[in-house]
């Protein structure tokens, strides 16, 4: 039976080849933090526009301070956003600003410290003590870009960075792919919200809320279906709230046990050609062997099982690079590195095994991995206080202490400026 286990490559295959990229909407830029842009970014101006001065000083032909002391004749100002309409000719010069245009004529800037000037008034005459050669201080015309340049491709996630470059480019509004709406349902007599427990028998649902964090985190827009009981028609009437959802994820009930009914409920001949159709359910992983994807209501379908631990890995291996590629985004999944192993490991089994550990880095400045010692998949506690996942192909021979190994990396992810 366990010959029935899908790898976990093909089953996350399957996944992303049944995604379909999300409609495009446009937002203010002020709301485009973190949103995939689902059309190029192009600039509407030339940055710089003309040429321009980088420091505050006097505009000045060269070749009138190439000896110095020089004694200029200064004639007018050019500030950031202004512009001095005269010529700049022999023995002149233009009082500047860092940002003004440098005039005609010009073609240096002598910074106002290698300055003596007996006002700050038009007239005043100016002494060079320094001279600068031609272009010195001086940004050209469409130094950073030219109107019409390439700012920010399709499928980026925008960054603090791209929403300055976009404001720089003029760009206010911004094309961005609408974030796909991911229906979550809890299934479980036992299963209570955090705050609602009166019976201390029963379960807390953490399922349902590490999920939601794990859509927003990635760019979605959760819709909490609540909680239903081991109830076909409970079942069934909940999750037909997953009808104009992009995506359905239901946790629990994935597996064998008696009362583990979503996939009899939602296959019921009375959701029509709404059923749910399975594609794959059992994969070669632990945690989270009992997966099943499918098609319900007309959108893919997630049944993650019901141990939080596996929940949240599911979410990290499989929710994650589905929703990056409903985004469009061109590199999907978390980040994978290389690490040391602190301990010796003994050889895995059939299923792809995803370790919760931590990292130190060592003295030969790689990160060294230490599993807990404990991997059992309803511990939320060693769950968060994992830095990541070492990843154990299936049949992975035993490891020693030293071996380079694959980790899927879940600290300092999410946040890029
Ligand atoms: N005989 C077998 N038993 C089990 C198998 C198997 O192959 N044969 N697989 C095991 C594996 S692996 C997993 S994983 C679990 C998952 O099964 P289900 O998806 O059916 O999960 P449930 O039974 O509904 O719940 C498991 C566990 O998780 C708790 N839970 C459920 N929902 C939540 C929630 N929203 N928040 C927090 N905790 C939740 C639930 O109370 C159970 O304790 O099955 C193994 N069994
Ligand atoms: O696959 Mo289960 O998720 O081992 O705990």
């Amino acid at each position: 039976m366990s010959d029935d286990l899908l790898p976990v490559s093909d089953a996350l295959a399957r996944i992303l080849s049944a995604m379909s990229p999300m409609p495009a909407e446009t937002v203010a830029l002020t709301e485009a933090l973190g949103r995939v842009t689902a059309d190029p970014i192009t600039a509407r101006r030339t940055q710089p526009p003309v040429a321009v001065s980088a420091m505050d000083g006097y505009a000045v032909r060269a070749q009138d301070v190439a000896s110095v002391p020089a004694t200029l004749k200064r004639i007018g100002a050019a500030p950031a956003g202004g512009l001095f309409e005269g010529t700049v000719g022999p023995g002149e010069c233009v009082r500047i600003f860092t940002g003004g245009p440098v005039p005609d004529g010009a073609d240096a800037i002598v910074i106002q410290e290698d300055v003596d000037a007996d006002s700050e008034e038009d007239g005043a005459t100016v002494t060079v003590r320094e001279g600068a050669a031609a272009g010195t201080y001086i940004r050209p015309a469409g130094l950073d870009f030219h109107e019409g340049d390439l700012g920010i491709a399709a499928g980026r996630r925008l960054s603090a960075r791209d929403i300055g470059l976009a404001a720089t480019m003029n760009v206010p509004w911004i094309s961005v792919r609408r974030k796909p709406r991911v229906a979550i349902l809890s299934t479980g007599d036992e299963i209570v919200r955090p705050g609602e427990l009166t019976d201390p028998m029963r379960i807390v649902s953490s399922n349902a809320y590490a999920l939601a964090a794990v859509v927003r985190a990635v760019g979605g827009e959760p819709v909490d279906l609540g909680i239903a009981p081991d109830d076909e028609g409970a079942l069934r009437r909940l999750a037909a709230g997953a009808r104009g959802a992009d995506m359905l994820v239901t946790t629990g009930g994935a597996s064998v046990g008696r009362h583990d009914l979503v996939q009899k409920a939602l296959r019921d001949t009375e959701f029509g050609a709404d059923a749910l159709e399975v594609g794959f359910w059992k994969i070669a992983m632990r945690p989270g062997k009992p997966l099943i994807f499918g098609r319900f209501a007309g959108v893919p379908m997630l049944g993650l099982p019901g141990n939080p631990v596996s929940t949240v890995v599911c979410a990290t291996v499989f929710l994650r690079p589905a929703l990056e590629t409903m985004l469009g985004l061109e590199t999907v999944g978390g980040q994978e590195e290389q690490a040391v192993l602190a301990v010796d490991l003994k050889e895995n089994d059939r299923r792809q095994d995803y370790v919760r550990a931590t990292w130190e880095m060592g003295d030969d400045g790689r990160r060294h991995v230490r599993p807990f010692p404990r991997q059992d998949s309803s511990m939320m506690s060693r769950l968060a206080a994992a830095d990541c996942l070492i990843v154990r192909p299936a049949h992975d021979p035993s490891r020693k202490a030293g071996d380079t190994v694959r980790v899927l990396c879940l600290a300092g992810d999410f946040l890029s400026i």
